[in-house]
C-alpha cells in the first residue's frame, strides 16, 4: 500500500539515557568524559522535549557539553579522555582559574564542576520519582531536589526562573510517558537501576574535585 512505509523512528527511551552513565566507568573507576558526555546530552534531549520553558535551562547544559566535546575533539584530547587525566593535565599545566576568572574562563575541570553538580539533583531527583507515589507532583519533588542541592550554586535571579520552570513541569503521568519505559511498575525498576550508578559517577568524580581543592572553581 502506498505510503505504508513507515519510516521507524528510534522512539527515545529514558532508559537508554541513563544506561549510558554505566558506560561512564572504566575498570579502575575513573570517568569517561565521552560517555559522561553523551549522558548529559540524552538528558538535555528528555529535557526539550517537555516544552519550551526549559530551554533556557537546557540552552546552558548544551553550552557546557559543547565546550568539553571541544577539548575531547581537540588536539589535546588525549589528556581529556577521563575526568581524572583532565583535571590532572589541567592543573599540571596551569590551565584552570583556582581563585577567580582569568585567563581560563571555561576549562575543562570548572565547565565539568557545573555538570557535576547538576548530577546531584538529577540523582536527588530521580531518587524522589523513584519512591513517589501516584499523587506525588513532580514539581515538588523537582524543586526539592534543586533547593538541596544546585541552588546553592545560583545566584536568586536563576534560582526564581528555576522555580518558575519547575511549576510548569508536566505531572507525574506525563512525565512517565515521556520517559518511554514502560509502566509505573517499570519506571520504578530502571531507576532503582539507574539511580546507584549515578550516585557512584558522582561520587568519584566529588572525591576527585575534593581531593584536589577544586570544589569551588569560579
Ligand atoms: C526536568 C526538569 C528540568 C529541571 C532542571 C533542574 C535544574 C535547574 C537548573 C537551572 C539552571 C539555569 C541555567 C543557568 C545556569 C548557569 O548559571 C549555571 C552556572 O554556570 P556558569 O558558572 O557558567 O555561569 N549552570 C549550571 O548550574 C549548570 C546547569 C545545568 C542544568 C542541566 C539540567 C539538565 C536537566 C536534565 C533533565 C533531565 C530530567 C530527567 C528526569 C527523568
Amino acid at each position: 500500500m502506498a505510503g505504508s512505509a513507515v519510516i521507524e523512528e528510534q522512539k527515545f527511551s529514558l532508559q537508554e539515557v541513563l544506561d549510558t552513565f554505566k558506560l561512564c566507568l572504566s575498570e579502575n573507576q575513573d570517568v569517561y568524559v565521552e560517555h559522561y558526555v553523551a549522558g548529559w546530552r540524552g538528558l538535555v534531549k528528555f529535557m526539550n522535549s517537555l516544552g519550551n520553558v526549559f530551554t533556557f535551562i537546557s540552552k546552558d547544559a548544551v553550552n557546557k557539553i559543547q565546550i568539553l566535546v571541544n577539548f575531547l575533539n581537540g588536539e589535546n584530547g588525549s589528556h581529556y579522555v577521563t575526568i581524572q587525566s583532565m583535571v590532572k593535565y589541567e592543573l599540571d599545566n596551569q590551565l584552570v582559574d583556582l581563585d577567580k576568572r582569568g585567563s581560563h574562563p571555561e576549562s575543562g575541570s570548572r565547565t565539568l564542576l557545573r555538570l557535576h553538580r547538576a548530577l546531584r539533583w538529577l540523582e536527588l531527583f530521580l531518587e524522589r520519582l523513584r519512591t513517589s507515589t501516584e499523587d506525588s507532583k513532580t514539581s515538588v519533588m523537582c524543586a526539592d531536589a534543586y533547593n538541596e542541592s544546585l541552588s546553592q550554586h545560583h545566584p536568586w535571579v536563576i534560582r526564581k526562573a528555576a522555580g518558575m520552570a519547575f511549576c510548569v513541569l508536566p505531572g507525574r503521568p506525563t512525565f512517565f510517558e515521556v520517559m518511554n519505559v514502560g509502566g509505573a511498575e517499570k519506571v520504578v525498576d530502571m531507576l532503582g537501576d539507574a539511580v546507584p550508578m549515578i550516585s557512584k559517577v558522582y561520587q568519584i568524580t566529588e572525591d576527585l574535585y575534593s581531593q584536589n581543592n577544586l570544589l569551588e572553581l569560579p
